[in-house]
């Protein structure tokens, strides 16, 4: 998979030369380029933003830098690229979503700051042939930009590519896959600080264990998330 990043701030995704993702990125299997959008200005200052037509705080990013940002990532796009926009006003990003786009050949992040990107940016790429564009919020709570966000969804994105990680099985049994929250998962000692793991695990019935883990995700995810069970009692 390639993914594309376009930011104002670029140094931003150094991270994704390390863990997980760095590795994916030495064995080819995530191909990411950073690109920084003041190298598509052409004034002395750089600038990428201007006040809002319309009034109202804050500054707005300038369409121009943007469109020609996009032009040099988007041209020469496969079909199935996806233009992901970060955004408040854009719709919940989900794991059924980040499963989705893990399927995508091709990822640009744009990622905005100040109060937004220009409208007319986003709705000039929805009419680019073979791009989709996807206004997706990380969750409803403001953010300064779209950088914080971006790495979240290229970090769950990216560990669902095949062979990015090492057991995919351990894929499956994860929050949220399943439509439930996970079971707590316990490691040695078998008893810490008078603490001690449930003796079902100890048990070698894997059986039982299978059915505690299930239930296990049952009642975590009526006590912490109720709204994930499609008719839930309560
Ligand atoms: N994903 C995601 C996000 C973001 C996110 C994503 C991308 C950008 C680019 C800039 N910002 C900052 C910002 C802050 C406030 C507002 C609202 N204003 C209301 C009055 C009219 C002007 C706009 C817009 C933009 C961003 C925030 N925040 N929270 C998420 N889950």
């Amino acid at each position: 998979m390639r993914i594309d990043i376009v930011t104002i701030f670029p140094e931003f995704f150094s991270v994704l030369d390390v863990s997980l993702l760095g590795k994916a990125r030495q064995q080819k299997l995530l191909d990411v380029t950073v690109h920084d959008l003041r190298d598509f200005t052409h004034d002395r200052h750089r600038t990428v933003d201007d006040t809002p037509y319309g009034g109202g705080a804050g500054m707005v990013m300038k369409p121009e830098p943007w469109g020609e940002a996009l032009d040099a990532v988007l041209g020469g796009t496969p079909d199935g690229t996806v233009m992901v926009v970060p955004s408040p006003a854009g719709r919940p990003f989900t794991q059924k979503e980040a499963r989705e786009l893990a399927f995508a050949p091709r990822l640009v992040f744009t990622c905005g700051r100040y109060e937004g990107i220009d409208q007319r940016v986003i709705d000039h790429a929805a009419t680019r042939p073979g791009v989709e564009v996807r206004e997706i919020s990380l969750g409803d709570y403001v953010l300064n930009g779209g950088e914080v966000a971006a790495m979240a969804m290229i970090e769950a994105v990216g560990r669902l590519v095949p062979g990015v990680v090492g057991n995919p099985e351990s894929l499956t049994e994860e929050s949220h896959e399943d439509g439930l929250l996970e079971y707590p998962s316990y490691t040695k000692p078998s008893v810490w600080r008078e603490l001690e793991v449930p003796a079902i695990l100890l048990s070698g019935n894997h059986g039982a264990i299978d059915s505690w883990r299930h239930d296990q995700q049952l009642e975590r995810t009526r006590r912490v998330r109720p709204d994930l069970l499609p008719d839930d009692p309560a």
